[in-house]
C-alpha cells in the first residue's frame, strides 16, 4: 500500500478507499531543510507509525498534513500532499476543509474552555448544524464512540477541564470524529497519559482504524508493535524505510533502522 514511487493522483483501492499521497515534499524553516523529498502513501483504515529520533522530523511531517505549519515565521515548503486527489496547498483549498477532513490529536489534550458537550459539538457548529436535537445526537454518538457517554452523560453541562487528563485527550478525540473526518493524525497522544488511559486510547485508535485512516507520531515501539499496519523511520527528515509494520520492526533492512531499534529495544 505504501510506496515511494511518483504519482498525481491517489490510489483508490480494490475496497474504494482512498488515502493520503504525499509526493517530493520539502520542508525549510529559515533555510534549515527539515523534511527532505517525502514521498509516501497513507493508506485508508490502516494505522501507520512514524517512528525516528527526537529532532528527525515527525511531528513537522504530520503538522504538514493538517497545514498547521503554514504560519511558521521563514517556514517555505514544496511538493504535494493529495488528499482525495485534491492538492492540500492548492490555491483553493480552504484549511477549514482540510481540518475538517484531517484530525490532529495532539501530546497534551487540549480542551477547549467551555463546557462538556460545547467541547463536542464545537466543530459542527462551526461547520453551521445550528439544530439542538441534531447536535445532541452528535454529541452523544460520539462520546459513546470514545467510550465516555457513561462517564460523563450526567454532566456535560460541566467544564471540560474538571475531566481527568485521560478523559479529556477521548474528548479531544471526540470533538475531532464529531465533524467526520476521513483522517486522524495522532502526535503523540498517548504520552501525556496514564498507562491505564493510555492503553484505553490505543486500544480506541485500533478501533477506530475500521472506519478511518489514522497516521500516529509515537516514540513508543510498543505500540508500533501493537497498533501499526505499516511503519515509516525517519532519520533527520528523511525516510529511510518503510513497509508493514511486522517487516519493519522484525526484519529491518537498512543499518539505521537496525541501529534505531536496537538502542530502541536493548
Ligand atoms: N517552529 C519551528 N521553528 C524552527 N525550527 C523548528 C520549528 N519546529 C520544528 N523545528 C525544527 O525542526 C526539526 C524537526 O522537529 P520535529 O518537532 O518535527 O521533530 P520530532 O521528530 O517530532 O521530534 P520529537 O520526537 O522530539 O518530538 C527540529 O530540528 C526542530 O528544532
Amino acid at each position: 500500500m505504501i510506496c515511494p514511487e511518483e504519482k498525481k493522483t491517489i490510489k483508490v483501492d480494490s475496497f474504494g478507499h482512498r488515502g493520503i499521497s504525499v509526493r517530493h515534499l520539502n520542508l525549510r524553516i529559515n533555510g534549515n531543510h527539515i523534511l527532505k523529498d517525502i514521498s509516501v502513501d497513507f493508506p485508508d483504515r490502516k494505522i501507520t507509525c512514524i517512528i525516528g529520533h527526537s529532532g528527525c522530523g515527525k511531528s513537522t511531517l504530520l503538522k504538514t498534513l493538517n497545514r498547521l505549519n503554514d504560519n511558521i515565521a521563514g517556514v517555505e515548503i514544496d511538493g504535494h500532499v493529495y488528499v482525495d486527489g485534491e492538492d492540500l496547498f492548492g490555491k483553493d483549498v480552504e484549511v477549514t476543509h482540510i481540518r475538517k477532513k484531517i484530525g490532529l490529536i495532539a501530546q497534551r489534550p487540549t480542551p477547549l474552555p467551555m463546557s462538556i458537550f460545547d467541547n463536542v459539538a464545537y466543530g459542527c457548529r462551526i461547520h453551521g448544524i445550528r439544530k439542538k436535537n441534531e447536535l445532541k445526537e452528535i454529541v452523544e454518538t460520539n462520546l459513546r464512540l470514545v467510550g465516555m457517554w457513561d462517564e460523563v452523560k450526567d454532566r456535560l453541562k460541566e467544564s471540560a477541564s474538571s475531566l481527568s487528563i485521560g478523559q479529556q485527550q477521548r474528548l479531544c478525540l471526540a470533538r475531532g470524529l464529531a465533524v467526520q473526518p476521513e483522517f486522524i493524525l495522532g502526535d503523540e497522544s498517548t504520552s501525556a497519559l496514564d498507562p491505564i488511559s493510555s492503553r484505553l486510547v490505543e486500544d480506541l485508535f485500533v478501533e477506530l482504524k475500521k472506519k478511518y485512516g489514522i497516521i500516529l507520531v509515537t516514540h513508543t515501539l510498543r505500540q508500533a508493535l501493537k497498533m501499526a499496519d505499516f511503519v515509516i523511520f525517519v532519520y533527520m527528515g528523511k525516510i529511510i524505510e518503510m513497509g508493514s509494520a511486522k517487516d519493519l520492526l522484525e526484519h529491518p533492512k537498512e543499518e539505521l533502522t537496525k541501529q534505531y531499534l536496537s538502542g530502541i529495544f536493548s
